[in-house]
C-alpha cells in the first residue's frame, strides 16, 4: 500500500509518524476491525494503537500485541473505558455496528446503526475534538451526516475532518477493470463519487488512469458491478456478514493515506463521502487532496460523460433523502 513512495521519503514518514500516531479503532473485536487492526499493527506509522469494543477486546489486544512491530496495542472494553481509549487520538476508525443478512439494503442498518455512531462520535467530540474521524458504519450516507451533527452539538465541527470511508469502492472498481482488461490492479485508479449504496455509487470509468473504453453494454455491466459488490458478498456469505477483508484492507489503505498527508506528504488524494458544496447534497464523495488538517481542497467531479452526468443526477434524491434521515436523527439523540 505504501510501496510507491521513495526510499527517502518513507524515512520521513515513518520518523514523524514513529513519535506521533495514535490510532484507535472502535468495533475493534468485529468482522472488520479484527483485520484493520492486524493491519494497522502492521505498520510502521502507527505508534499507538487503541481497540475499542462492547466486547472481546483484551484478547484481541493480547493477541495483537505480540507482533513484532512498535506500536503499543491497548484493549478498552466498555462505555466506561472509551474516555482513556480516546484520549490524545490523532485518527479513529468506526467499524462498530452490525452487517447486511442477504435481503437487507445498508438502510434497513439504520435503526441499529445510527445510536451506535451516535454515541460513538460525541465520544469522540468529547475526548479527541481534533481527531480525524473515519467512519466505516453503514449506511455511510446517513452516519456521516450523524457524526457531523454531533460533533455540530458539542460545538467541535471541523467539516475537514470527518470522513465517511467510501473506499472499498474504489478498491473494487480498480479490480475490476484491471480484471477486464488484463492489467496490473495496483497501476488502474478509477475515482468513485456520489455515496456509498446502490445507485449513489458512482464509477467514472471515463476518468480512469490509464485511460480505458468500453463498449456501452460492458460499461453498464461493469457500472453495475461496482455499485452492487457489497451485496455480491453478502449474498455469497449468505448469512455470516459483509464485506470484512476487504473493507480491512480499504480501510487501512485510507487511514495510511491520512496519516502519510498529516504528516506532510504532498498530492494525497483519496475519495470520501465529506461535507461538499460540490452538488446540490449537503454531503458528497469526490476525490481530495488530503493535507495535515485533513480534507485540504475537494477536487470536484471533474469531467464527466453524459453516461456518468446521468447517474449523478439519478442519485440526488436518494443522497438527499438518507442525508437528512441521519440530521433528523442526530437532531433529536440525546
Ligand atoms: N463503508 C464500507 O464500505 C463498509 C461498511 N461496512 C459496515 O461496517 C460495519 C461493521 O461490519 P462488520 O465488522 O462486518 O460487523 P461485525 O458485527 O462483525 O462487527 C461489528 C463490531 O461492532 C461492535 N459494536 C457494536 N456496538 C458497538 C458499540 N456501541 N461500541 C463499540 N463497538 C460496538 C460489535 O461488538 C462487533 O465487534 C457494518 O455496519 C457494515 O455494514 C461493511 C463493509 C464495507
Ligand atoms: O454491502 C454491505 O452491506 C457492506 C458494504 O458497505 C460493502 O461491502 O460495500
Amino acid at each position: 500500500m505504501i510501496s510507491h513512495h521513495s526510499t527517502l521519503y518513507n524515512v520521513f514518514v515513518v520518523s514523524f509518524a514513529q513519535n506521533n500516531a495514535k490510532v484507535a479503532v472502535l468495533g475493534a473485536s468485529g468482522g472488520i476491525g479484527q483485520p484493520l487492526s492486524l493491519l494497522l499493527k502492521n505498520s510502521p506509522l502507527v505508534s499507538k494503537l487503541s481497540l475499542y469494543d462492547i466486547a472481546h477486546t483484551p484478547g484481541v489486544a493480547a493477541d495483537l500485541s505480540h507482533i513484532e512491530t512498535r506500536a503499543s496495542v491497548k484493549g478498552f472494553m466498555g462505555p466506561e473505558q472509551l474516555p482513556e481509549c480516546l484520549k490524545g487520538c490523532d485518527v479513529v476508525v468506526i467499524p462498530a455496528g452490525v452487517p447486511r443478512k442477504p435481503g437487507m439494503t445498508r438502510d434497513d442498518l439504520f435503526n441499529t446503526n445510527a445510536s451506535i455512531v451516535a454515541s460513538l462520535t460525541s465520544a469522540c467530540a468529547k475526548h479527541c475534538p481534533e481527531a480525524m474521524i473515519c467512519i466505516i458504519s453503514n449506511p455511510v450516507n446517513s452516519t456521516i451526516p450523524i457524526a457531523s451533527e454531533v460533533f455540530k452539538k458539542h460545538g467541535v465541527y471541523n467539516p475537514n475532518k470527518i470522513f465517511g470511508v467510501t473506499t472499498l469502492d474504489i478498491v473494487r472498481a480498480n479490480t475490476f477493470v484491471a480484471e477486464l482488461k488484463g492489467l496490473d490492479p495496483a497501476r488502474v485508479t478509477v475515482p468513485v463519487i456520489g455515496g456509498h449504496a446502490g445507485k449513489t455509487i458512482i464509477p467514472l470509468i471515463s476518468q480512469c488512469t490509464p485511460k480505458v473504453e468500453f463498449p456501452q453494454d460492458q460499461l453498464e455491466k461493469l457500472t453495475a458491478r461496482i455499485q452492487e459488490a457489497g451485496t455480491e458478498v453478502v449474498q455469497a456469505k449468505a448469512g455470516a456478514g459483509s464485506a470484512t477483508l476487504s473493507m480491512a484492507y480499504a480501510g487501512a489503505r485510507f487511514v495510511f493515506s491520512l496519516l502519510e498527508a498529516m504528516s506532510g506528504k504532498q498530492g494525497v488524494v483519496e475519495c470520501a463521502f465529506v461535507r461538499s458544496d460540490v452538488t446540490e447534497v449537503p454531503y458528497f464523495s469526490t476525490p481530495l487532496q488530503l493535507g495535515k488538517k485533513g480534507m485540504e481542497k475537494n477536487l470536484g467531479l471533474g469531467k464527466l460523460s453524459p453516461f456518468e452526468e446521468k447517474m449523478v443526477a439519478a442519485a440526488m434524491a436518494e443522497l438527499k433523502a438518507s442525508i437528512k434521515k441521519g440530521e433528523e436523527f442526530a437532531k433529536n439523540f440525546k
